[in-house]
């Protein structure tokens, strides 16, 4: 590239629950120019679309039959990350408890997956600077050519404590059960499941503070652009 601009580069950072990746994911494409796409946002919101039309959620065929009605949008300033479903803003709504314990058997749904990995696919290409893109199956499906991969890791009960911290006092023992089953059923459906990939870079954060493995996957990234 002329002048000495940086490549493009594309970033996938994978993990269980609760493990650090978009608070990671955010502040490490904020720090070095980069786009933002929090995949999870977009499960989340296709979910929330199948909750608001009345569609049963126990049923992968009724799923599959509307899979592909609703437009989904991220936007992927990592300073100011957005979602909307036919031009609403889900941010919020995406983030309640109804929408979190159904987001499982939504995207366990291949139709619901092959819609959202061609939509993941089309962001990443057109990302001008380059992209840091997380979820669960990045590394191994949407993005297997990424430049760098990760893979972030914490021990249930680092992981539970910073969610009820989040929730505000939250029980930490249903906290932690509620994890773990979120992530048995993503790490068990058949179609890319929540999985390490073979390159990717293991990071375990349970005694690391946020600061501590942003400069980490800062560090990755610069080792990987430098060509080391
Ligand atoms: N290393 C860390 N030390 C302490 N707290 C952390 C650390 N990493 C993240 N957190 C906090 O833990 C909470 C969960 O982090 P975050 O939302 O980034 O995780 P996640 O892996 O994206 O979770 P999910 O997959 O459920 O969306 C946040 O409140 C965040 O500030
Ligand atoms: N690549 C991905 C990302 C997410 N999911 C599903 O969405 C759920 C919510 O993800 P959060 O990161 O917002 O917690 C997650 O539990 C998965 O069911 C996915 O399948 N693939």
């Amino acid at each position: 590239m002329e002048n000495g601009a940086a490549q493009p580069v594309i970033v996938a950072i994978d993990g269980p629950s609760g493990t650090g990746k978009s608070s990671t994911s955010k502040a490490v494409a904020a720090q070095l120019g980069l786009s933002y796409l929090d995949t999870g946002a977009q499960y989340r919101a296709i979910t929330w679309w199948m909750v608001t039309n009345g569609i049963d959620i126990d049923d992968p065929s009724a799923i599959a039959a509307v899979a592909g009605k609703p437009e989904i949008v991220s936007g992927t300033d990592p300073n100011a990350p957005t979602i909307t479903v036919d031009g609403t803003d889900v941010s919020a709504p995406i983030r309640t408890q109804e929408v979190t314990s159904k987001v499982s058997a939504v995207s366990a749904v291949p139709e619901v997956r092959a819609r959202i990995t061609e939509l993941q696919r089309s962001i990443a290409a057109g990302a001008e600077h380059g992209i840091v893109v997380e979820g669960r199956d990045i590394g191994t499906t949407v993005l297997p050519d990424a430049d760098l991969k990760i893979f972030l890791t914490a021990s249930p009960e680092a992981r539970a404590a910073r969610r009820s911290g989040e929730l505000k006092g939250a029980d930490l023992h249903s906290t932690r059960e509620a994890l773990l089953k979120r992530d048995a059923a993503d790490s068990s459906r058949k179609t890319s499941p929540l999985a390490k990939a073979d390159d990717a870079v293991e990071v375990d954060t349970t005694d690391l503070t946020l600061a501590q493995v942003i400069e980490c996957v800062v560090t990755l990234v610069e080792e990987k652009r430098a060509g080391k």
